[in-house]
C-alpha cells in the first residue's frame, strides 16, 4: 500500500500533502487523502485527528473549509482528511442521488451484495488507511488518535469511536446524524448498503451502526468516553428530522441512569442561530481540536 504524493501545500507551521493510494478494501479502487503534518513531527510523532466529512464531500471540503489548521499547528496536531466514499466504482445508479453512492459511504462496510465490493468506508478509515499512513512513515503516532467529522461524517466519527473503545482518545461531531436507523437519511443508505434479513423496525442488522444504539448499549469504562457535539439551532437539516441530536442525549441519560456511564461523557451544546454550514464548522473547530488536544496530549 504505497501514498504517492500528487500536491503539497504550507499551511499553519506544517505543511498538507494530498496522496493517492490503491485501496484494497474498497475494491482495488484508488483513493485520495489530504495530510497536514505540523513540523514538530520532524522532532517526536505527532497525535492524529481524522475528519470524516458528509454527504457530497470530498477530501478537499473540510481541508480548504473547516478552519482547522492554525489550531493543529499551534498544538502539534496532524489531521488526516478521507474522501466520502469510493470513487468511480461502476455501481449501477452511484451517481444518481447526492444522498447514496458517490460521496454518500456512510463510513459503514456494506453487505448488500450490489455494494459490498466497493462500498467499504469503514475499513478503509479504522484500517487501510491508517496501516498506509503508518507505513509512510509520516511522524503520525496512532497510539494517541481522534477522530471528529460533520453530519453524516458526524455519525461516521461517533460510530466509529463507539465501535472500538480504547482505540480513541475523544471524538467530537459537528450537526451529526445520530440516529440514523430512524431518519430519512440513514433509512435510504443502510436500505440499500446493509442486507436485512430480520423485519423488526429498525431491523436490528442497521442497529450496530447507529450512534444513539451504541452508545445506549456501549460497555465502555464509566467515564472513558470523551464526546463533544454542536449543532446548529439553525440547521436546515436539524429542522428536517434528520439529525436528531435528542436522541443521543437520550442514549447517554438511558447508560447514565444504569450506572454503566457518568455524567460529563457527552457534552452536546445547540448552537443559537447556526446552520449545517461551513461558517458554523469553522466557528467551532478551533475548539473541537483543542477538546482533542485535551486527550491526545494528557
Ligand atoms: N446538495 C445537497 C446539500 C449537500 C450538503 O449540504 N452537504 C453537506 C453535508 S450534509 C450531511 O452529510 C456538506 O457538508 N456540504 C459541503 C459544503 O461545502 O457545504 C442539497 O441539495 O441540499
Amino acid at each position: 500500500m504505497t501514498l504517492t504524493a500528487t500536491a503539497s501545500n504550507r499551511v499553519a507551521n506544517g505543511t498538507i500533502t494530498k496522496y493517492t493510494l490503491p485501496s484494497a478494501s474498497l475494491g482495488a479502487l484508488t483513493a485520495s487523502v489530504n495530510v497536514f503534518v505540523p513540523d514538530s513531527a520532524a522532532q517526536a510523532p505527532v497525535p492524529v485527528l481524522f475528519y470524516l466529512a458528509g454527504l457530497t464531500c470530498t477530501e478537499d471540503t473540510a481541508a480548504w473549509k473547516a478552519g482547522m489548521f492554525n489550531t493543529a499547528g499551534k498544538e502539534g496536531i496532524a489531521l488526516v482528511f478521507p474522501d466520502t466514499s469510493p470513487r468511480g466504482a461502476g455501481v449501477e445508479g452511484e451517481d444518481d442521488d447526492w444522498q447514496l453512492g458517490t460521496g454518500a459511504g456512510f463510513y459503514i462496510d456494506a453487505t448488500a451484495e450490489k455494494w459490498k465490493r466497493h462500498y467499504n468506508m469503514y475499513t478503509y478509515v479504522v484500517e487501510e488507511l491508517p496501516n498506509a499512513l503508518k507505513a509512510a512513515n509520516l511522524g503520525l503516532d496512532f497510539s494517541r488518535w481522534s477522530i471528529t467529522g460533520h453530519s453524516m461524517g458526524g455519525h461516521g466519527a461517533l460510530t466509529i469511536y463507539l465501535k472500538n473503545p480504547g482505540l480513541f482518545k475523544s471524538c467530537s461531531a459537528f450537526s451529526p446524524i445520530t440516529n440514523p436507523s430512524r431518519v430519512p437519511w440513514g433509512i435510504g443508505a443502510f436500505t440499500a448498503y446493509l442486507e436485512t434479513r430480520t423485519r423488526s423496525l429498525p431491523p436490528a442488522e442497521w442497529l450496530p451502526h447507529d450512534a444513539s444504539f451504541l452508545l445506549a448499549s456501549t460497555k465502555a469504562e464509566a467515564g472513558s468516553l470523551h464526546i463533544l457535539v454542536d449543532v446548529g439551532t439553525a440547521d436546515q437539516f436539524l429542522i428536517a428530522g434528520q439529525l436528531t441530536p435528542e436522541a443521543l442525549e437520550q442514549a447517554q441519560q438511558t447508560r447514565v441512569a444504569d450506572g454503566r456511564g457518568v455524567g460529563g461523557e457527552l457534552t452536546l451544546r445547540r448552537q443559537e442561530g447556526y446552520d449545517h454550514s461551513y461558517y458554523f464548522i469553522s466557528t467551532f473547530s478551533p475548539e473541537h481540536v483543542e477538546f482533542h488536544a485535551k486527550y491526545l496530549k494528557a
